[in-house]
């Protein structure tokens, strides 16, 4: 089966510094796939080049066997390319409706004509399929609640429901689970798996490598903007390059890498054999 995306050869430069290098990254259709590194490693890169941020200095990005590389950033969510955000990017002062709303802009038109049948008796197709999309978040009860008031976990999944809702092809989720306490970790996990559905493809960035072995079935790991490592997720994360990316050649103790306490089978892994 063709890979629903397929980078090839993918470089990236700014100013003579190389970022991204040579990289070859195939996704089947309908898979999670996990693409982690140490941090500065390209994942977050990958996805400005996938939604058309950054464009390649070398190499082909296809979507369905389509070239997306002259495809300008705002027309990519037309592709069918929906992502989320390391940082949040949320509409604060609009409630968690309107904020999932807005992911339908491709699709309904100006945000005056999205929102207009909010407050109103009007059937609309469009604030059903919201409803349901926040449904299946578990966002149900704070649907008509200010973004700003809620939880960080809370936020997190109204990104998610503000991207799905844009009934996305490949799903772009940065970091979904940076910040979140173990429960709301593991309700992501779970909402995520229940509420995708099953042919949306779904890149990962994530440092939280259990994360990434509970949720998807594929991995990509990248180091210095090159491909260390691919497979399934458990082999990935444990393979030898990618501990020594995360921990380096000679602190088999290291417990806290910056950003991911919990990440890492690799870390774990490390700390386990060096106990
Ligand atoms: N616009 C830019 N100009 C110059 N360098 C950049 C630019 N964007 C990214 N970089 C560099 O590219 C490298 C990869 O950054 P990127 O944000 O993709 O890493 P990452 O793997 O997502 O890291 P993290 O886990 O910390 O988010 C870093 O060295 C970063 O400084």
């Amino acid at each position: 089966m063709k890979p629903v995306l397929f980078l090839h050869a993918i470089t990236l430069t700014f100013g003579g510094l190389s970022v991204i290098d040579n990289l070859d990254i195939q996704v089947r259709k309908g898979s999670r796939c996990g693409l982690i590194g140490p941090n500065g490693a390209g994942k977050t890169t990958i996805f400005n080049l996938l939604s058309g941020v950054y464009r390649a200095t070398a190499g082909e990005i296809r979507l369905d066997d389509e070239p997306i590389d002259d495809v300008p950033l705002d027309q990519r969510i037309r592709l069918g390319i929906g992502r989320t955000f390391q940082n949040l990017r949320l509409m604060k002062h609009l409630t968690v409706l309107e904020n999932i709303m807005l992911g339908q802009h491709h699709l309904v038109g100006p945000w005056t004509r999205i929102l207009a049948p909010l407050g109103s008796r009007w059937n609309c197709a469009w604030r059903d399929e919201a409803e349901e999309v926040a449904e299946t978040l578990g966002l149900r009860e704070d649907i008509h609640k200010l973004a700003q008031g809620l939880s960080y976990g809370v936020q997190k999944r109204i990104e998610v429901a503000r991207a799905l809702v844009g009934r996305p092809k490949l799903l772009l989720l940065d970091e979904p689970a940076a910040g979140l306490n173990s429960t709301e970790r593991n309700e992501l996990v779970t909402v995520l798996a229940s509420s995708v559905p099953s042919d949306t493809t779904v890149l990962i960035v994530e440092h939280d490598t259990d994360f990434v072995r509970t949720l998807c079935d594929q991995a990509v790991a990248l180091n210095f903007g090159r491909k260390i490592a691919e497979g399934d997720p458990a082999s990935v994360c444990s393979h030898p390059l990618v501990v020594e990316a995360y921990l380096g050649k000679d602190e088999p103790t290291y417990r806290n890498h910056s950003k991911s306490t919990s990440s890492g089978e690799a870390a774990i892994q490390r700390n386990e054999n060096a106990a």
